[in-house]
């Protein structure tokens, strides 16, 4: 379903707070979603993403702020919200028993799609999870990667408006994930919104509209990859190599220059890199240039590596 951007936001959050004993796991969490975007939550573990998804689908319950989905109250009138949306899961859940087409026909039921259409509805399922030739197969002969595009297709079965995606591709090798990318971006360019949670920075900077960056309960910055890019880590970077002494000299150099710095793995990126006078480049010494990533972002932001 198409949506334009004068729609109400389809997901709203105001101060959300959500504790589980001595552990505060969504500290006054702000967010808005608007219609028909792909939005990327990005965080390191322990974020808050997955207790943000469950209180959005109502399967956890706020103890502070306000949220809206669909422009219904969650989780007071979350019903009426989880029947226009569209729910995949972290874990497979799928039924092995029942074949490719069984487990959406069963789920086109639950969402009360009319019998006259289930069929129609079950099908075109099937064609987005690219399974048709699939149909018939029991899922416990279905690969991997199957499996989780009939998952996804699952939960689209009845057309929803909103779709949440919990880590879609965690843990799953490099083609398959270029195969649900792909799924995904055909989702996002139907109109459908998508809130999907990621720690993979690749994937959040190939699929999201914008990014909210998590960290301990709360966005701490949200934005285009463009915007949070221009805003937190400039144009550029260069990348320095050597033994540990030479690192520290570097990072010495730069932060006596004003100039951002960041560890990445056996090398060291300075930031802004477009900003280096070039008394300081001299300094420096020869590195490698190269265009600044959300990763660069991420780790100014909330100090943490994500894989
Ligand atoms: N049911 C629960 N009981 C107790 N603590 C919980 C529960 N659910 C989450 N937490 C804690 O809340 C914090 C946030 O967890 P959450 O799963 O929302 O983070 P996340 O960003 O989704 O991380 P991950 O990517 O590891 O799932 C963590 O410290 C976690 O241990």
């Amino acid at each position: 379903m198409s949506q334009s951007e004068s729609d109400p936001p389809a997901i709203e959050l105001a101060g959300v707070v959500k504790r589980f004993g001595a552990v505060t796991a969504v500290n006054g969490l702000d967010l808005t979603v608007p219609a028909g975007i792909c939005l990327g939550l990005l965080g390191p573990n322990g974020a808050g993403k997955s207790t943000t998804m469950r209180m959005l689908t109502g399967q956890a319950r706020p103890d502070a702020g306000d949220i809206r989905v669909l422009g219904y109250r969650v989780p007071a009138e979350s019903k009426h919200a989880r029947a226009l949306m569209g729910v995949v899961p972290q874990l497979d859940n799928l039924d092995t028993e029942l074949t490719a087409r069984e487990n959406l026909s069963v789920f086109a039921r639950l969402y009360r799609v009319p019998g006259v259409e289930r069929r129609v509805a079950v099908d075109a399922a099937l064609a987005l999870g690219q399974l048709v030739d699939r149909a018939d197969t029991k899922v416990d002969e279905l690969s991997g990667g199957m499996r989780r595009r009939l998952l996804i297709a699952r939960g689209l079965v009845h057309r929803p408006r909103l779709v949440l995606l919990d880590e879609p591709t965690v843990g799953l090798d490099p083609q398959v994930r270029q195969e649900l990318w792909g799924l995904i971006d055909r989702l996002r360019r139907d109109g459908t919104t998508v809130l999907m949670s990621t720690h993979y920075i690749e994937e959040a900077e190939r699929l999201a509209d914008a990014v909210a960056v998590m960290s301990a309960g709360r966005v701490i910055a949200q934005g285009s990859p463009a915007d949070l890019l221009a805003g937190h880590a400039g144009r550029s970077a260069v990348e320095y190599n050597g033994p540990p002494d030479r690192l520290s000299e570097i990072e010495r150099i730069a932060a006596a220059a004003g100039m951002p710095t960041r560890r990445t793995g056996p090398s060291v990126s300075v930031l802004r890199a477009e900003e280096m006078p070039p008394s300081v480049a001299a300094a420096l010494g020869p590195g490698t240039p190269r265009p600044a990533n959300l990763e660069d972002v991420f780790v100014t932001l909330t100090g943490e590596f994500v894989a």
